[in-house]
């Protein structure tokens, strides 16, 4: 029942990288659009009548219907002082809304301590051919933080409601925001152009996924969403549900004014794969040296082959630390710094399976630091290196391979 692929014998799981669908054409009516127009959007908070009646909400909900398929109503719930009036607008259930409230975000100021803090460590410039990018204020260096913020706009995944109502929704969560960090998401880059759906426009060039009360909601993060793609990205992120905050750090030395990068696809997809959910999701073609280089493919392919023989646990097998070590090499020339969980968990195992614990213990350490950077202190994947570090003799790969 793995989600994804298996990893010596256990489930290994991938964090989902989200791109959102948006149809504009089957549900086109415009009576909508000119009702909640763009009146809505530039209506300012501090001209809205905020009680204190709603708590933690600064506003009254608006609610739709019940949805069939939901079983409940999808409200707009705005807290305009989160985050020291950073404000934050959610559109989920009311019970979602409830399981939000009861975050350390919403209910004890001092979680939000070193969150939607300026790092120091950007700044964003126009880049040609890319719009606007971000770009490094000083030299940073692996594992250094450049952004954790919270969104400005959450919304519960669904693809019940038109589109034009779900527009309706979004606007009147956008409009409700405190001045600063509505004008910040209305800034941001869109896909389409599209002046009906503007705000879902913003969201689909934009989005990140956050899982709460089990539920996805779609998230946009304003200052995050500056940084552009690259399949050889210099940064990593992650997202910790409970604080709803989402990081970035360096996965390698970055230099003062180059830009910052994260990978909006699976850089392990081959190449056609990324240019197609690149192509479908965000709209661009990607140039970078990956995508453009010939033997991209090749190489990942050699890498897969690799981790299938550091898989394999039968007597003929040829998974050795050496091998385990070229793959490492191969990660880090590729440029996949920030994705070298998998292989630095085959390092553990190889040298396990020969005896020496020492080094499994150094690697799985390295896994675990990977995992945290990329997926985030959730990850189920942090329990395998956890078994290796408490107790690599112990663990059923020691001296496997002897
Ligand atoms: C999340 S935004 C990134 C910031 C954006 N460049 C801006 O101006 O705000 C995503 C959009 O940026 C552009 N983009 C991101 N990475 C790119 C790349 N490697 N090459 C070309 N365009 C890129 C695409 O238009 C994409 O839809």
């Amino acid at each position: 029942s793995c989600t994804v692929r298996v990893l010596s014998r256990q489930c290994w799981y991938e964090s989902p990288l989200i791109s959102v669908s948006l149809s504009t054409s089957s549900d086109g009516i415009s009576e909508l659009v000119d009702s909640y127009g763009f009146n809505a959007l530039s209506r300012k908070t501090s001209q809205t009548k905020v009680g204190t009646q709603y708590a933690p909400w600064s506003h009254p909900p608006v609610c739709t219907e019940v949805l069939q398929g939901l079983r409940s109503k999808l409200c707009v719930y705005t807290n305009a002082a989160f985050s020291n009036g950073r404000g934050i607008s959610i559109f989920t259930t009311p019970k979602v809304a409830q399981e939000f409230a009861s975050l350390p975000p919403f209910q004890n100021a001092t979680a939000m301590d070193k969150i939607n803090v300026f790092s120091g460590a950007w700044y964003t410039q126009e880049l040609p051919g890319k719009g606007v990018g971000m770009l490094a204020r000083k030299t940073l260096k692996f594992g250094d933080g450049v952004t954790a913020h919270t969104p400005a706009l959450l919304a519960y995944l669904e693809g019940e409601l038109p589109t034009l109502q779900r527009e309706k929704y979004f606007r009147i969560a956008v409009s409700q925001l405190p001045d600063a960090t509505r004008d910040a998401f209305l800034q941001l880059t869109t896909v389409y152009g599209d002046e009906r759906i503007r705000v879902q426009d913003i969201v689909k060039a934009n989005t990140f996924q956050l899982e709460v009360g089990g539920q996805n909601h779609l998230a946009v993060f304003p200052e995050t969403s500056r940084l552009n793609h690259a399949c050889a990205p210099n940064a990593q992120y992650h997202l910790n549900p409970k604080l709803l905050t989402h990081y970035v750090r360096a996965t390698r030395p970055i230099a003062l004014g180059e830009e910052i990068t994260i990978s909006y696809t699976s850089p392990l997809e081959p190449t056609e794969m990324r240019q197609q959910h690149l192509q479908s999701g965000f709209h661009f073609t990607c140039t970078c040296p990956r995508c453009t280089s010939k033997g991209t493919d090749a190489t990942l392919s050699k890498m897969f082959a690799m981790q299938a023989s550091l898989n394999d646990w039968s007597v003929t097998s040829d998974g050795t630390p050496k091998l385990a070590e070229e793959l490492l090499q191969l990660y880090r020339q590729e440029g996949l710094e920030g994705f070298m969980d998998v292989p630095y968990g085959f390092a553990a195992l190889a040298y396990n399976a020969v005896g020496n614990s020492k080094k499994a213990v150094t690697y799985a350490e390295k896994a675990e630091e990977a995992i945290l950077m990329k997926d985030g202190v959730w990850s189920p994947n942090l329990r395998i290196w956890e078994e290796v570090m408490g107790n690599a003799k112990g663990h059923w790969s020691y001296k496997r391979r002897t």
